[in-house]
């Protein structure tokens, strides 16, 4: 058993009490590789802000589980070789199994998701709670989901989906035990957010997204009052970066994300968690195309994934500054 504790590393207890409070979000960043994880620590330290950092199950499969581990861990001694000593998380990202949850507390995670929202109501309940219980005892804190949101990466439809019901909220809390908890009010994962036919279209015929569900928000702030809440599937998918990307050679269709000011207007309320992954995947991949197609002759890795590790920062640093209101805050 490594304690996350001895790592520097911290839970999210006291950072979402500090964002409630302030009416901002910590961001949750997830993370893959070396370039994104210097990406967000550098940008974070520069901006005095508090991260998440936020590893999947396929994130595990991809990276090796003991490689990331080790790599989220060195992030505290990176961040504060770079000046600054900023509070760090490492969260387990849609947790789907008591064992998974177990095996992250016991390697040094100092939060999980146990993602239940898949399963009937009552058996949310029992999975959260009997991860609560484990974590709790080793001061790790959890969060759990209510309502299934759209999205390709779910496998669920745009019209399969369900808001979170607010009338569930309070006895979810109460029963499990959870320390923060997602909801479903029209965010959805990856870079296809909204179907074209849900979407208006602006002047230069852009697509506009329907507004967020901020009443089913609102509906579970008044029964929860203070209570942490954490929106996934917040990316805004730059319109730059998809247009860089389909201008050398990519094939974005239709690719459409959560404004901003939506997540601005989020930051304000119960919300103290924001999930983005997708914006930084479309940055990685605008910066690499432009100088797979811009310099044919380059082939050292460095050359592309230093501008891409860039190109993540800027968007990294622009997420804490002038959307979730972070900076400053560590
Ligand atoms: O919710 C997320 C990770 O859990 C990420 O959402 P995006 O796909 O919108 O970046
Ligand atoms: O919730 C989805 C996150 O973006 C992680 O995605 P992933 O499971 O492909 O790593
Ligand atoms: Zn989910
Ligand atoms: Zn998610």
């Amino acid at each position: 058993m490594v304690s996350y504790k001895e790592l520097g590393l911290v839970n999210t207890k006291e950072l979402f009490k500090k964002a409630f409070e302030g009416k901002y979000a910590i961001p949750a960043f997830n993370f893959n590789n070396m370039e994104q994880l210097q990406a967000i620590i550098s940008a974070c330290v520069e901006e005095r802000s508090p991260v998440i950092l936020q590893v999947s199950k396929g994130a595990r499969a991809y990276a090796n589980e003991t490689l990331l581990r080790y790599m989220a861990q060195g992030a505290v001694e990176y961040a504060k070789e770079l000046g600054y000593n900023i509070p760090i998380v490492l969260h387990l990202d849609h947790g789907d199994s008591f064992e998974l949850c177990k095996a992250c507390i016991e390697s040094g995670f100092s939060s999980v998701m146990i993602d239940g929202s898949h399963l009937p109501y009552e058996e949310n309940v029992a999975l959260t709670r009997k991860v609560v219980e484990f974590a709790h005892a080793h001061d790790v804190t959890v969060e759990g989901e209510l309502g299934v949101l759209a999205g390709v990466e779910d496998e669920v439809s745009a019209e399969h989906h369900t808001y979170t019901r607010p009338e569930e909220v309070e006895d979810f809390v109460k029963k499990t035990g959870v320390d923060s908890l997602a909801i479903s009010i029209g965010t959805s994962h990856g870079a296809n957010k909204f179907k074209p036919e849900q979407c208006t279209r602006n002047a230069e015929g852009r697509l506009v997204p329907p507004p967020l569900r901020f009443d089913i928000l609102e509906e579970v702030e008044k029964r929860i009052p203070g209570f942490p809440i954490v929106l996934h599937g917040s990316s805004s998918v730059p319109q730059d970066d998809v247009d860089t990307i389909n201008k050398y050679g990519g094939a974005l269709k239709d690719a459409i994300g959560i404004p901003e000011e939506d997540l601005r207007h989020a930051t304000t309320s119960a919300v103290c968690k924001i999930n983005i992954d997708s914006d930084a995947r479309l940055a990685m991949t605008a910066a690499v195309r432009q100088v797979f197609a811009t310099k044919p002759a380059e082939f050292d890795p460095r050359k592309y994934l230093g501008p891409a590790r860039d190109h993540m920062k800027a968007l990294y640093t622009h997420k804490v500054k002038n959307v979730l209101g972070s900076a400053g805050k560590a």
